[in-house]
C-alpha cells in the first residue's frame, strides 16, 4: 500500500462501548460543539463495510446506518475483518484515517485492543480513551436485543477489560447531563485546536 501522508492531529479521542451505548449520539454531540474545522469523526468500520460492500455488491450506506440492513451482515463483516486484522492489526486504521486533517480527531467506534494499541504506538501523546457506558436496559430501550455469537464476542466484549480508560461517559437518563460530563474533553479539545476552536 502507497505511504499515506497524514497530517499529524493534536488530540486524538479512541470512543469505544457496546451496541447502542451511544458511541455516535455521543461524539455527534463533541463534533457539533467543536465544528468541523477543529473535528473529524473517523469510523473504523467504514473502510471495513465500503470493501465488503463492493466484494458482497451490498449498499455500503445502508451497512452505515443504524437499521436491520447492517445486524443481517453484522456476523459475517466481524468474521470478515478479523481475518483482515489477523494479517495486519491497524488495517483499518490507517484506512480510517485517510484525508483527515483537522487537529482534532474522534475515533468513534474501537472495538478491540488492537485499536487502541495502534494509535497508542502511533501517536502516543495525543491519544484519549474514551468509553460510553449503557445498561442493557437503557440500550434494549434504544433497540438493542442480545445476539448470541455478537454480543459475547471480540467485536462486544474486547475492550471490556484491561483497559483504563481516561474517561467514562454515563448515557443514562439517571446520570449527570452529558454536557456536564463532556466539559473536561471539550475544555482539553479547545486548548489543543487553539483559539479558533474556542
Ligand atoms: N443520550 C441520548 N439521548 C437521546 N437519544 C440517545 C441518547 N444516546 C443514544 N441515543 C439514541 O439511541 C440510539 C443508539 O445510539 P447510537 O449512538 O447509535 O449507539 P451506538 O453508536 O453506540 O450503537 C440512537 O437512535 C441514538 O439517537
Ligand atoms: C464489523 C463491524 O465493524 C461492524 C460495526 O458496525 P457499527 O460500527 O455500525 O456498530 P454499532 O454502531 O456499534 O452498532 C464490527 C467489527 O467487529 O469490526
Amino acid at each position: 500500500m502507497a505511504t499515506m501522508v497524514v497530517a499529524k492531529p493534536k488530540l486524538i479521542f479512541v470512543f469505544s462501548g457496546k451496541r447502542k451505548s451511544g458511541k455516535d449520539y455521543v461524539t455527534g454531540l463533541i463534533h457539533e460543539r467543536l465544528g468541523s474545522e477543529v473535528c473529524c469523526i473517523l469510523r473504523l468500520s467504514a473502510p471495513l463495510k465500503e470493501q465488503y460492500a463492493r466484494e458482497r455488491g451490498l449498499d455500503f450506506e445502508e451497512l452505515l446506518g443504524s437499521g436491520q440492513y447492517k445486524e443481517q451482515y453484522r456476523a459475517d463483516m466481524i468474521a470478515w475483518g478479523e481475518r483482515r486484522r489477523e494479517q495486519d492489526p491497524g488495517f483499518f486504521c490507517r484506512l480510517a484515517q485517510r484525508g483527515a486533517t483537522q487537529p482534532i480527531w474522534i475515533v468513534s467506534d474501537a472495538r478491540r485492543l488492537s485499536d487502541l494499541q495502534w494509535f497508542w504506538t502511533e501517536y502516543p501523546s495525543q491519544t484519549r480513551c474514551v468509553r460510553v457506558e449503557a445498561s442493557e436496559l437503557t440500550r434494549q430501550k434504544r433497540g438493542w436485543e442480545f445476539t448470541p455469537g455478537i454480543d459475547d464476542a471480540e467485536s462486544e466484549c474486547g475492550l471490556d477489560h484491561g483497559v483504563n480508560f481516561d474517561w467514562v461517559i454515563h448515557n443514562e437518563e439517571d446520570a449527570p447531563p452529558l454536557e456536564e460530563q463532556l466539559q473536561a474533553l471539550l475544555l482539553l479539545a479547545q486548548e489543543k485546536a487553539g483559539p479558533e476552536a474556542s
